[in-house]
């Protein structure tokens, strides 16, 4: 093994960013919200790049991480899993109690989800310091490119103008069909987005599905989404299936769980997707004998990072099952990921969902810019993008200066503390 790959030293450095008042189903968006940047750094002197969640429970789980990884190479992604599960450890107390993750709606929290998406961030950022050392890009890691530019859909959410004693941001209040329509016209405006996607289960259902039809108004033939991250019943989403029926692309995770699930899809024909009843592989078998999902969405950070996003497109493609790409808050090194290992993905037939345009932050030296909805595949070596350290400092002092409020995202608490009532 050529000793220059070997890793010399790993730095964790977390940050705060900022975040609009987007609603969902658990509550608001923080107005700062926490993410990790981890640079593996091998003795040759490259250095590589990779970003997940911040909260402390990944912070408390990426430390020992990093400590073990000095002396290992950077093209043992594959033994990261197995260094993990004998370095980490459990998850702090408190942290994986069955219910629904706080932040992420990503299904019930696990110690298992939890580490895989520390894990993801090792596993990028030592793909990325190979493909620097070897001069070649991620995707060529993973097999090569399949396409030059990978689309986008627009995110579209109901929002506050501001948060609470805040100005009003940039975007403005969207509180109904009206407000959703002037949303989505903004964001093909300034990115050329030609699908929508809209994070329901915030109002009522009939208003949620009367903005879709505003859209489908405004947007004749776009594909449409709607995302209520399981907040409806079963009664509630075959509903909202009939009333919008061919409008949409696809219906997000109307209801939660595998079993209601497959209740819905077998009384509907608009096809269902989800990012929480499929978020591991043990997931898997069950929700594809029942036919609870048409699509499943991929997200390296959930499934332990791009090697494993293609594992999952391989599992889907077995089973018929279409592939799409979730989202969560996030930064540049993040998308840089997500759109290498798209290019990767024969199979991915629906724009990526991406909160990349909601963010004010980053810390990559040149802000990636959508044309068309798409984001060119970049070929230059590793990710292809670089760490403002300077911006990087600043995010980190934000977090150093939080007196713990906001390092971990909790958009019920946030709810809560801006309408208490
Ligand atoms: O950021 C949000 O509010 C989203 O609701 C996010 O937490 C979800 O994980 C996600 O975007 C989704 O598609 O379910
Ligand atoms: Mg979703």
């Amino acid at each position: 093994m050529d000793s220059a790959l070997r890793i010399e030293d790993v730095r964790l450095t977390p940050i705060l960013i900022k975040d609009p008042p987007l609603l969902n189903t658990q509550g608001v968006h923080q107005p700062l919200t926490p993410r990790l940047v981890v640079e593996v750094e091998t003795r040759g002197g490259i250095t590589g790049l990779g970003e997940t969640y911040g909260d402390t429970a990944y912070l408390a789980l990426a430390r020992p991480l990093a400590a073990a990884l000095p002396g290992r190479s950077v093209t043992d992604v594959n033994g990261l899993f197995r260094l993990a599960a004998d370095v980490c450890g459990a998850a702090p107390a408190g942290v994986v109690d069955g219910r629904v993750d706080a932040g992420g709606l990503r299904g019930v929290r696990t110690a298992e989800k939890l580490r895989l998406s520390v894990v993801s961030a090792f596993e990028t950022a030592c793909l990325d310091a190979l493909g620097r050392s070897l001069g070649v890009p991620v995707h060529a890691l993973l097999g090569g490119r399949v396409r030059e530019e990978v689309e986008y859909s627009a995110y579209l959410f109901f929002k506050w103008a501001a948060h609470p004693g805040a100005a009003p941001d940039a975007w403005g209040e969207a509180l109904d069909p009206a407000g959703v329509v002037e949303q989505a016209r903004r964001f093909e405006a300034a990115h050329g987005f030609g699908s929508f996607k809209l994070k329901g289960g915030v109002l009522a259902p009939e208003r949620e599905a009367a903005a879709i039809r505003a859209l489908a108004g405004e947007f004749p033939g776009r594909p449409l989404r709607l995302d209520p991250n399981g907040a409806w019943s079963v009664a509630t989403a075959l509903a909202v299936a009939a009333e919008l029926g061919d409008l949409l692309e696809y219906l997000e995770d109307p209801v939660t769980g595998t079993p209601a699930m497959a209740e819905v899809a077998a009384r509907t024909d608009v096809p269902l997707a989800t990012n929480m009843c499929v978020t591991t592989f043990a997931e898997a078998p069950e929700a594809f004998a029942r036919g609870a999902v048409r699509i499943v969405l991929c997200d390296h950070h959930y499934w332990g990072g791009l090697h494993r996003t293609r594992e999952l497109a391989a599992l889907c493609r077995t089973y018929g099952v279409g592939l799409s790409m979730h989202s969560n808050t996030h930064l540049g090194i993040s998308l840089a990921a997500m759109t290498q290992v798209a290019a990767t993905l024969p199979q991915l037939a629906h724009a990526c969902d991406t909160h990349y345009p909601w963010q004010t932050d980053d810390v990559v030296t040149v802000p990636p810019r959508f044309r068309a909805g798409r984001l060119a595949v970049s070929d230059a070596p590793g990710l292809g993008v670089d760490l403002d350290r300077d911006r990087l400092a600043d995010l980190h002092r934000r977090w150093l200066d939080d007196d713990g409020t906001l390092r971990d995202r909790d958009d019920a608490a946030a709810l809560r503390r801006a309408r208490p009532e």
